[in-house]
């Protein structure tokens, strides 16, 4: 059979990749025409995965002929989230950060050629906003048919909560394969996995509660780097007295780069109880954000490292040798390939930023994979 030419795709605010990885792992047959990204240091992530660099530059000074230029017909998009995170001022379109995407939104009817598929991803919260109003009516009048989904790793094996809003667009003639979801918001990942038959369709029935689902996760544990680790992760700061201060591993762990991923006893002590502390064993964490190692509260969870079997009431969180998860961990949890790797000289900081400003994988790919089927 001859091989169809493959889909030209744009990957606006391309971060560190987590569109492209996703389009792969969904095994489309697709050419990644270009990338888009204003940050510097997440195009040399990317540039260092993928051989090619982003366009650096800011989207908002694409034209129309610009993107008509490409000649794509898939655009990938993940715009800033914080115009509509619960923690931001909830600005939406009045905030300068949504205005890339806004002009995006704008620019789509004045393309030759508009994307025959679209894919954004933002925050919770995106769908209530003005912005999201404004991306519906413009593709409702473009020809374009719609079904948004909340989704979160848990619903898909990984012990990871990272609840995200998604809308997937088809121009027509092309249609989805379950067109009963046409214009729904879907809260249940089994359309994706092809058990449409067992969906209720219609309105609010569809929007089960996401955490009551009988979905099992793996273990944390099966995503750690250093899950043997767990004992010698007891800091010397921190060492229960019966521990030997003097003990070879703990000599090695406190002069080894494993130092780096411990919670200094001066955090423990001042936010301690604001901390998610999770352990090899839990089948479920905290979203990782662009804070974590910055900040403690609300950026993601901490590892203790004593067994939650072996743990006994009165032992403290100062004995629980808490650890933060290393970068290749949170990539893990985010269901990136193990080929992903940082260039040498980018900071742990920076590279919790970019890890926190990305996507799962798990949950996109099969989104992506749902977006490609035909009916
Ligand atoms: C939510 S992150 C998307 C991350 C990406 N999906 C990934 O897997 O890493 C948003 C990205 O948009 C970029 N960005 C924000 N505003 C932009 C603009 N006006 N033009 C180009 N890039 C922009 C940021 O640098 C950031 O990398």
């Amino acid at each position: 059979m001859e091989q169809e030419a493959p889909w030209r795709v744009l990957e606006f605010y391309s971060g560190i990749g987590g569109m492209r990885y996703s389009l792969m792992k969904a095994g489309v047959n697709a050419q990644f025409v270009e990338a888009f990204d204003i940050n510097d240091l997440a195009n040399d992530v990317y540039q260092h995965n993928f051989g090619s660099r982003p366009y650096q530059g800011n989207i908002q000074n694409l034209s129309a002929a610009d993107l008509d230029s490409y000649k794509a017909n898939v655009w990938l998009l993940s715009p800033p989230c914080q115009p509509y995170t619960r923690q931001g001022l909830q600005k939406h379109s009045g905030d300068a950060r949504a205005s890339s995407f806004l002009k995006i939104i704008d620019l789509i009817p004045q393309t030759s050629q508009p994307p025959l598929m679209l894919f954004v991803e933002n925050v919770v919260g995106f769908e209530t906003s003005d912005t999201h109003s404004k991306m519906l009516d413009m593709l409702e009048q473009n020809h374009f048919t719609t079904q948004e989904f909340i989704l979160s790793p848990l619903q898909f094996g990984v012990p990871y909560s990272r609840p995200r809003y998604f809308c997937l667009a088809k121009r027509k003639p092309l249609s989805f394969r379950n067109m009963a979801l046409n214009k729904q918001l879907v809260l249940d990942p089994s359309p994706l996995l092809g058990h449409d038959k067992d969906m209720i369709s219609g309105g609010d029935q569809l929007r089960r509660n996401s955490d009551n689902l009988p979905i099992t996760c793996e273990a944390i544990e099966s995503f750690l780097e250093y899950p043997s680790f767990s004992n010698a992760f007891n800091p010397e700061s921190c060492l229960p007295a019966h521990i030997s201060r003097s003990s070879e591993a703990v000599d090695e762990l406190v002069s080894g780069t494993l130092n780096q991923y411990i919670v200094p006893l001066s955090l423990i002590e001042r936010w301690g109880s604001a901390m998610d502390i999770v352990f090899p064993e839990s089948t479920r964490c905290c979203c990782f954000t662009k804070s974590y190692y910055r900040y403690v509260k609300g950026t993601g969870s901490l590892l203790s490292t004593v067994q939650s079997q072996t743990k006994d009431k009165t032992s403290s969180l100062v004995e629980s040798g808490l650890r933060y998860f290393t970068p290749r961990e949170v990539a893990n949890l985010h269901s990136f390939p193990k080929e992903f790797q940082f260039p040498e000289y980018t900071s742990l900081r920076q590279r919790y930023a970019l890890l926190g400003n990305s996507l799962s994988v798990a949950v996109v790919a099969s989104l992506l994979s749902y977006l490609f089927s035909e009916p």
